[in-house]
Protein backbone atom coordinates (compact mmCIF):
# COMPACT_ATOMS: atom_id res chain seq x y z
CA UNK A 1 0.00 0.00 0.00
CA UNK A 2 1.20 3.69 -0.79
CA UNK A 3 1.35 6.19 2.02
CA UNK A 4 1.48 9.51 1.31
CA UNK A 5 2.53 12.55 3.34
CA UNK A 6 1.52 15.44 0.57
CA UNK A 7 -1.00 15.48 -1.92
CA UNK A 8 1.48 16.04 -4.44
CA UNK A 9 3.03 12.40 -3.46
CA UNK A 10 -0.55 10.98 -4.53
CA UNK A 11 -1.09 8.34 -7.15
CA UNK A 12 -4.31 9.66 -9.38
CA UNK A 13 -6.96 9.33 -10.00
CA UNK A 14 -8.63 8.64 -6.38
CA UNK A 15 -11.66 6.99 -5.10
CA UNK A 16 -11.91 8.62 -1.58
CA UNK A 17 -12.84 7.23 2.14
CA UNK A 18 -12.65 10.51 4.32
CA UNK A 19 -12.30 10.11 7.76
CA UNK A 20 -9.77 9.83 11.04
CA UNK A 21 -10.52 6.26 10.85
CA UNK A 22 -8.91 5.65 14.37
CA UNK A 23 -8.72 1.44 15.24
CA UNK A 24 -10.56 0.47 11.66
CA UNK A 25 -13.39 -0.65 13.08
CA UNK A 26 -16.60 -2.42 11.35
CA UNK A 27 -18.22 1.02 11.02
CA UNK A 28 -15.11 2.15 9.16
CA UNK A 29 -15.19 -0.88 7.32
CA UNK A 30 -18.46 0.10 5.61
CA UNK A 31 -17.08 3.62 5.02
CA UNK A 32 -14.39 2.08 2.85
CA UNK A 33 -16.26 -0.47 1.17
CA UNK A 34 -18.18 1.65 -1.38
CA UNK A 35 -14.21 3.16 -2.48
CA UNK A 36 -12.29 -0.36 -3.43
CA UNK A 37 -12.50 -2.15 -6.77
CA UNK A 38 -15.00 -4.98 -7.29
CA UNK A 39 -13.27 -8.40 -6.93
CA UNK A 40 -13.54 -8.44 -10.54
CA UNK A 41 -11.53 -5.20 -11.38
CA UNK A 42 -9.16 -6.55 -8.94
CA UNK A 43 -8.30 -9.65 -10.80
CA UNK A 44 -8.24 -7.92 -13.94
CA UNK A 45 -5.93 -5.55 -12.24
CA UNK A 46 -3.54 -8.39 -11.16
CA UNK A 47 -3.73 -10.32 -14.66
CA UNK A 48 -2.57 -6.67 -16.15
CA UNK A 49 0.38 -6.61 -13.89
CA UNK A 50 1.41 -9.84 -15.08
CA UNK A 51 0.62 -9.25 -18.59
CA UNK A 52 3.90 -7.54 -20.79
CA UNK A 53 2.23 -6.51 -23.28
CA UNK A 54 -1.45 -5.35 -24.25
CA UNK A 55 -2.77 -8.23 -25.46
CA UNK A 56 -5.78 -8.57 -28.40
CA UNK A 57 -8.51 -10.06 -26.10
CA UNK A 58 -7.91 -7.11 -23.64
CA UNK A 59 -11.09 -4.69 -23.08
CA UNK A 60 -10.21 -1.83 -25.93
CA UNK A 61 -11.57 0.74 -23.61
CA UNK A 62 -11.20 0.27 -19.98
CA UNK A 63 -12.66 2.50 -17.21
CA UNK A 64 -10.89 4.45 -16.09
CA UNK A 65 -8.78 3.51 -12.92
CA UNK A 66 -9.06 4.54 -9.98
CA UNK A 67 -6.64 4.18 -6.61
CA UNK A 68 -9.37 3.37 -3.67
CA UNK A 69 -7.58 6.05 -1.03
CA UNK A 70 -8.44 6.44 2.29
CA UNK A 71 -7.69 10.15 3.20
CA UNK A 72 -6.90 10.86 6.75
CA UNK A 73 -5.73 14.16 9.30
CA UNK A 74 -1.89 13.73 10.38
CA UNK A 75 -1.55 14.82 13.54
CA UNK A 76 -5.17 14.04 14.45
CA UNK A 77 -7.08 17.30 14.34
CA UNK A 78 -8.09 17.29 18.40
CA UNK A 79 -3.92 17.25 18.59
CA UNK A 80 -3.95 20.18 16.42
CA UNK A 81 -5.97 21.93 17.70
CA UNK A 82 -5.84 20.85 22.20
CA UNK A 83 -1.75 20.71 21.60
CA UNK A 84 -1.71 17.17 23.61
CA UNK A 85 -0.46 14.00 22.00
CA UNK A 86 -3.32 12.01 21.60
CA UNK A 87 -2.86 8.14 21.85
CA UNK A 88 -4.78 6.42 19.32
CA UNK A 89 -6.25 2.64 19.24
CA UNK A 90 -4.18 2.21 15.57
CA UNK A 91 -1.20 4.19 15.29
CA UNK A 92 0.36 5.19 11.39
CA UNK A 93 1.81 1.46 11.29
CA UNK A 94 -0.83 -0.65 12.57
CA UNK A 95 -3.68 1.52 10.21
CA UNK A 96 -1.64 1.05 7.72
CA UNK A 97 -1.55 -2.85 8.33
CA UNK A 98 -5.31 -3.16 8.73
CA UNK A 99 -6.36 -0.97 5.58
CA UNK A 100 -4.13 -3.26 3.29
CA UNK A 101 -5.92 -5.79 4.47
CA UNK A 102 -9.02 -4.72 3.45
CA UNK A 103 -7.86 -3.80 0.09
CA UNK A 104 -7.05 0.00 0.24
CA UNK A 105 -4.00 0.93 -1.88
CA UNK A 106 -3.39 4.23 -0.68
CA UNK A 107 -3.40 6.20 2.41
CA UNK A 108 -2.83 9.89 2.35
CA UNK A 109 -2.16 11.76 5.78
CA UNK A 110 -3.51 15.60 4.78
CA UNK A 111 -0.96 17.59 7.13
CA UNK A 112 -3.22 19.32 9.62
CA UNK A 113 -2.24 22.83 9.99
CA UNK A 114 -3.61 25.97 10.65
CA UNK A 115 -4.19 26.79 6.67
CA UNK A 116 -6.27 23.31 6.18
CA UNK A 117 -7.83 24.26 9.25
CA UNK A 118 -9.03 27.36 7.74
CA UNK A 119 -10.27 26.04 4.43
CA UNK A 120 -14.05 26.38 3.84
CA UNK A 121 -16.15 22.94 3.19
CA UNK A 122 -16.33 24.52 -0.45
CA UNK A 123 -12.47 25.48 -0.99
CA UNK A 124 -11.93 22.01 0.64
CA UNK A 125 -13.73 20.14 -1.64
CA UNK A 126 -12.23 22.62 -4.41
CA UNK A 127 -9.04 22.62 -3.74
CA UNK A 128 -8.25 19.36 -1.79
CA UNK A 129 -10.30 16.47 -3.27
CA UNK A 130 -11.11 18.22 -7.17
CA UNK A 131 -8.16 19.43 -7.96
CA UNK A 132 -5.10 17.63 -5.73
CA UNK A 133 -7.12 14.72 -5.65
CA UNK A 134 -8.83 14.63 -8.78
CA UNK A 135 -11.41 12.43 -6.88
CA UNK A 136 -14.20 10.43 -9.10
CA UNK A 137 -15.84 9.05 -5.95
CA UNK A 138 -15.90 9.93 -2.52
CA UNK A 139 -17.29 7.47 0.96
CA UNK A 140 -17.78 9.07 4.15
CA UNK A 141 -19.95 8.40 7.59
CA UNK A 142 -23.10 9.93 8.07
CA UNK A 143 -21.75 11.98 11.21
CA UNK A 144 -18.78 13.29 8.77
CA UNK A 145 -17.64 16.87 9.08
CA UNK A 146 -15.48 18.72 7.40
CA UNK A 147 -13.73 22.70 6.82
CA UNK A 148 -13.44 25.45 8.78
CA UNK A 149 -15.47 24.66 12.75
CA UNK A 150 -16.61 21.44 11.33
CA UNK A 151 -18.93 23.74 9.46
CA UNK A 152 -19.71 21.22 6.20
CA UNK A 153 -22.15 18.11 6.43
CA UNK A 154 -21.91 14.51 4.87
CA UNK A 155 -24.78 16.26 2.89
CA UNK A 156 -23.05 19.51 1.95
CA UNK A 157 -20.05 17.46 0.85
CA UNK A 158 -22.82 15.66 -1.30
CA UNK A 159 -23.90 18.94 -2.75
CA UNK A 160 -20.60 20.76 -3.31
CA UNK A 161 -18.92 17.63 -5.13
CA UNK A 162 -22.46 17.33 -7.19
CA UNK A 163 -21.01 20.22 -9.11
CA UNK A 164 -17.82 18.13 -10.47
CA UNK A 165 -19.92 15.21 -10.92
CA UNK A 166 -18.40 13.50 -8.01
CA UNK A 167 -20.79 11.18 -6.19
CA UNK A 168 -20.42 10.92 -2.95
CA UNK A 169 -22.25 7.67 -0.76
CA UNK A 170 -22.69 8.37 3.12
CA UNK A 171 -23.07 5.57 4.69
CA UNK A 172 -25.01 5.42 7.80
CA UNK A 173 -23.64 4.72 11.35
CA UNK A 174 -23.29 0.89 11.69
CA UNK A 175 -24.61 -0.52 15.36
CA UNK A 176 -24.35 -3.52 17.32
CA UNK A 177 -27.05 -5.26 19.84
CA UNK A 178 -26.21 -3.88 23.22
CA UNK A 179 -27.47 -5.55 26.15
CA UNK A 180 -30.63 -6.47 26.90
CA UNK A 181 -33.40 -4.99 26.12
CA UNK A 182 -31.87 -4.93 22.76
CA UNK A 183 -30.63 -1.61 22.05
CA UNK A 184 -28.69 0.03 19.17
CA UNK A 185 -26.00 1.53 19.36
CA UNK A 186 -23.49 3.16 17.15
CA UNK A 187 -19.72 1.86 16.80
CA UNK A 188 -17.72 4.56 17.63
CA UNK A 189 -14.21 4.46 18.63
CA UNK A 190 -14.89 6.73 21.53
CA UNK A 191 -16.82 3.84 22.75
CA UNK A 192 -14.43 1.15 22.32
CA UNK A 193 -11.42 3.38 23.88
CA UNK A 194 -14.44 3.29 26.94
CA UNK A 195 -14.88 0.02 26.59
CA UNK A 196 -10.88 -0.91 26.68
CA UNK A 197 -10.53 1.67 29.86
CA UNK A 198 -12.79 -0.36 31.49
CA UNK A 199 -11.63 -3.60 30.87
CA UNK A 200 -14.54 -4.77 28.90
CA UNK A 201 -12.53 -6.16 25.79
CA UNK A 202 -15.04 -8.46 24.84
CA UNK A 203 -17.35 -5.59 23.67
CA UNK A 204 -14.21 -3.70 22.60
CA UNK A 205 -13.40 -6.44 20.11
CA UNK A 206 -16.62 -7.06 19.06
CA UNK A 207 -16.72 -3.62 17.79
CA UNK A 208 -13.35 -3.63 16.15
CA UNK A 209 -14.04 -6.79 14.52
CA UNK A 210 -10.83 -7.93 15.70
CA UNK A 211 -8.92 -8.77 19.12
CA UNK A 212 -7.34 -5.14 20.23
CA UNK A 213 -3.74 -5.32 20.00
CA UNK A 214 -0.55 -4.81 21.57
CA UNK A 215 2.71 -4.51 18.92
CA UNK A 216 6.21 -3.98 20.19
CA UNK A 217 9.65 -4.46 20.60
CA UNK A 218 10.79 -7.21 23.50
CA UNK A 219 13.61 -4.94 25.51
CA UNK A 220 15.12 -5.90 28.78
CA UNK A 221 13.49 -5.42 31.89
CA UNK A 222 14.98 -5.59 35.44
CA UNK A 223 15.46 -9.84 35.24
CA UNK A 224 13.17 -10.08 38.21
CA UNK A 225 10.72 -12.14 35.91
CA UNK A 226 13.09 -15.25 35.72
CA UNK A 227 13.49 -15.48 39.68
CA UNK A 228 10.03 -15.80 40.44
CA UNK A 229 9.61 -18.51 38.09
CA UNK A 230 7.37 -16.20 35.06
CA UNK A 231 9.66 -14.57 32.80
CA UNK A 232 8.15 -11.62 30.88
CA UNK A 233 8.96 -10.32 28.03
CA UNK A 234 8.56 -6.28 28.37
CA UNK A 235 7.32 -4.30 24.92
CA UNK A 236 8.05 -1.07 23.90
CA UNK A 237 4.85 0.17 22.27
CA UNK A 238 4.82 3.25 20.34
CA UNK A 239 4.70 6.04 22.17
CA UNK A 240 1.07 6.76 21.16
CA UNK A 241 -0.60 3.66 21.43
CA UNK A 242 -3.67 4.15 23.48
CA UNK A 243 -3.13 1.59 26.86
CA UNK A 244 -6.09 -0.10 28.11
CA UNK A 245 -7.18 -0.25 31.53
CA UNK A 246 -3.81 -1.38 33.71
CA UNK A 247 -4.35 -5.29 35.34
CA UNK A 248 -3.86 -8.73 34.16
CA UNK A 249 -4.93 -10.08 30.42
CA UNK A 250 -5.64 -13.55 28.82
CA UNK A 251 -3.34 -13.16 25.64
CA UNK A 252 -2.94 -14.50 22.00
CA UNK A 253 0.75 -13.75 20.62
CA UNK A 254 2.75 -14.02 18.02
CA UNK A 255 6.52 -13.42 16.97
CA UNK A 256 6.40 -10.97 13.79
CA UNK A 257 8.08 -9.74 10.74
CA UNK A 258 8.60 -5.73 10.92
CA UNK A 259 5.93 -5.77 9.05
CA UNK A 260 3.60 -7.66 10.31
CA UNK A 261 0.73 -9.02 8.53
CA UNK A 262 -2.84 -9.43 9.98
CA UNK A 263 -3.24 -12.77 8.91
CA UNK A 264 -0.50 -13.99 11.10
CA UNK A 265 -1.69 -16.72 13.95
CA UNK A 266 -1.46 -15.77 17.16
CA UNK A 267 -0.63 -19.48 18.30
CA UNK A 268 1.26 -18.69 21.92
CA UNK A 269 -0.95 -18.43 25.10
CA UNK A 270 -0.54 -16.32 27.67
CA UNK A 271 -0.87 -13.80 30.11
CA UNK A 272 -0.30 -9.53 30.16
CA UNK A 273 0.06 -7.28 33.38
CA UNK A 274 -0.27 -3.83 32.20
CA UNK A 275 0.63 -1.40 34.71
CA UNK A 276 3.55 -0.21 37.10
CA UNK A 277 3.90 -3.03 38.94
CA UNK A 278 3.64 -1.74 42.97
CA UNK A 279 4.94 -4.98 44.48
CA UNK A 280 8.36 -4.16 43.21
CA UNK A 281 7.83 -0.06 43.54
CA UNK A 282 8.01 0.01 40.06
CA UNK A 283 7.13 3.82 38.84
CA UNK A 284 6.25 3.93 34.90
CA UNK A 285 3.82 2.02 32.95
CA UNK A 286 5.04 -1.65 32.40
CA UNK A 287 3.64 -3.80 29.56
CA UNK A 288 4.47 -7.37 29.39
CA UNK A 289 3.88 -11.12 28.39
CA UNK A 290 4.57 -14.11 29.94
CA UNK A 291 3.93 -16.64 27.33
CA UNK A 292 2.78 -20.54 27.94
CA UNK A 293 5.60 -23.47 27.25
CA UNK A 294 8.16 -21.23 25.85
CA UNK A 295 11.66 -20.68 27.11
CA UNK A 296 13.81 -19.01 24.78
CA UNK A 297 15.01 -15.83 24.55
CA UNK A 298 12.76 -13.00 22.99
CA UNK A 299 14.86 -9.81 23.46
CA UNK A 300 14.80 -7.36 19.60
CA UNK A 301 11.73 -9.37 18.43
CA UNK A 302 8.64 -7.99 17.92
CA UNK A 303 5.69 -9.20 19.50
CA UNK A 304 1.83 -8.64 18.82
CA UNK A 305 -0.09 -9.44 21.54
CA UNK A 306 -3.86 -10.03 21.07
CA UNK A 307 -6.15 -9.21 24.19
CA UNK A 308 -8.69 -11.73 24.68
CA UNK A 309 -10.17 -11.78 28.25
CA UNK A 310 -9.53 -8.83 31.11
CA UNK A 311 -8.69 -10.87 34.39
CA UNK A 312 -8.31 -8.77 37.10
CA UNK A 313 -6.74 -5.63 38.64
CA UNK A 314 -3.06 -5.29 39.56
CA UNK A 315 -2.56 -5.24 42.99
CA UNK A 316 0.09 -4.43 45.47
CA UNK A 317 1.19 -7.82 46.99
CA UNK A 318 2.87 -7.86 50.57
CA UNK A 319 6.04 -10.23 48.74
CA UNK A 320 7.10 -11.29 45.76
CA UNK A 321 6.16 -15.11 46.88
CA UNK A 322 2.01 -13.62 47.26
CA UNK A 323 2.89 -12.34 43.47
CA UNK A 324 4.30 -15.39 42.62
CA UNK A 325 1.23 -17.82 43.89
CA UNK A 326 -0.92 -14.81 42.12
CA UNK A 327 0.62 -15.01 38.89
CA UNK A 328 -0.06 -18.65 39.22
CA UNK A 329 -3.44 -18.34 39.50
CA UNK A 330 -3.90 -16.08 36.42
CA UNK A 331 -2.01 -18.50 34.19
CA UNK A 332 -4.44 -20.97 35.17
CA UNK A 333 -7.77 -19.00 34.53
CA UNK A 334 -5.67 -18.27 31.75
CA UNK A 335 -5.79 -21.15 30.23
CA UNK A 336 -9.12 -22.32 30.73
CA UNK A 337 -10.08 -18.99 29.23
CA UNK A 338 -8.15 -19.57 26.37
CA UNK A 339 -8.95 -23.04 25.96
CA UNK A 340 -10.95 -23.88 22.45
CA UNK A 341 -14.46 -24.59 23.11
CA UNK A 342 -16.60 -27.05 20.98
C1 LIG B 1 0.38 -12.39 34.95
C2 LIG B 1 1.11 -11.31 35.67
C3 LIG B 1 0.48 -10.63 36.68
C4 LIG B 1 1.13 -9.62 37.37
N1 LIG B 1 0.48 -8.96 38.38
C5 LIG B 1 1.12 -8.02 39.07
C6 LIG B 1 0.45 -7.35 40.15
O1 LIG B 1 -0.72 -7.58 40.45
N2 LIG B 1 1.16 -6.44 40.86
C7 LIG B 1 2.45 -6.13 40.56
O2 LIG B 1 3.03 -5.31 41.25
N3 LIG B 1 3.10 -6.72 39.52
C8 LIG B 1 2.47 -7.65 38.79
N4 LIG B 1 3.12 -8.27 37.73
C9 LIG B 1 4.43 -7.76 37.31
C10 LIG B 1 5.59 -8.40 38.06
O3 LIG B 1 5.85 -7.58 39.16
C11 LIG B 1 6.79 -8.43 37.11
O4 LIG B 1 6.53 -9.37 36.12
C12 LIG B 1 8.05 -8.76 37.81
O5 LIG B 1 8.38 -7.68 38.64
C13 LIG B 1 9.19 -9.03 36.84
O6 LIG B 1 9.57 -7.86 36.15
P1 LIG B 1 10.77 -7.87 35.09
O7 LIG B 1 10.24 -8.45 33.80
O8 LIG B 1 11.15 -6.42 34.91
O9 LIG B 1 11.88 -8.65 35.65
C14 LIG B 1 2.47 -9.28 37.02
C15 LIG B 1 3.11 -9.97 36.00
C16 LIG B 1 2.45 -10.98 35.31
C17 LIG B 1 3.14 -11.70 34.21
N1 LIG C 1 7.89 -17.99 28.66
C1 LIG C 1 8.46 -16.80 28.42
N2 LIG C 1 7.69 -15.69 28.28
C2 LIG C 1 8.28 -14.50 28.04
N3 LIG C 1 9.59 -14.32 27.93
C3 LIG C 1 10.41 -15.39 28.05
C4 LIG C 1 9.88 -16.68 28.31
N4 LIG C 1 10.89 -17.54 28.40
C5 LIG C 1 12.03 -16.84 28.20
N5 LIG C 1 11.77 -15.56 27.99
C6 LIG C 1 12.85 -14.56 27.76
O1 LIG C 1 13.17 -14.02 29.04
C7 LIG C 1 12.97 -12.61 29.08
C8 LIG C 1 12.23 -12.22 30.33
O2 LIG C 1 12.89 -12.60 31.50
P1 LIG C 1 12.86 -11.64 32.74
O3 LIG C 1 13.64 -12.26 33.84
O4 LIG C 1 11.45 -11.24 33.04
O5 LIG C 1 13.72 -10.44 32.19
P2 LIG C 1 13.31 -8.95 31.81
O6 LIG C 1 13.17 -8.27 33.09
O7 LIG C 1 14.47 -8.45 30.98
O8 LIG C 1 12.03 -9.00 31.04
C9 LIG C 1 12.13 -12.28 27.86
O9 LIG C 1 12.41 -11.00 27.32
C10 LIG C 1 12.52 -13.39 26.88
O10 LIG C 1 13.65 -13.02 26.16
Amino acid sequence: MWVASSTELTLKPTAVALGKFDGVHLGHHKVIQPILPPALEQTRRKEQENTPTSSPTQPTQPPEQTYSTVVTFNPHPLEFFTGQPRPLLTPLDEKVQQLRSLGVEQLVLLPFDKELSALSPQDFVEQILVKQLQCRRISVGQDFCFGKQRRGTAKDLQLLAAKYHIPVTIVSLQTYTDHAPTQETPISTSLIRHYLESGEVKNANLLLGRPYTLIGTVVQGEKMGRTIGFPTANLQLPQNKFIPRYGVYAVRAAIVSETPDVTTPHQNLGVMNIGNRPTVNGSKLSVEVHLFDWCSDLYGKKLAVQLVEFLRAEQKFPCLEHLKTQIQLDCDIAREVLRPKC
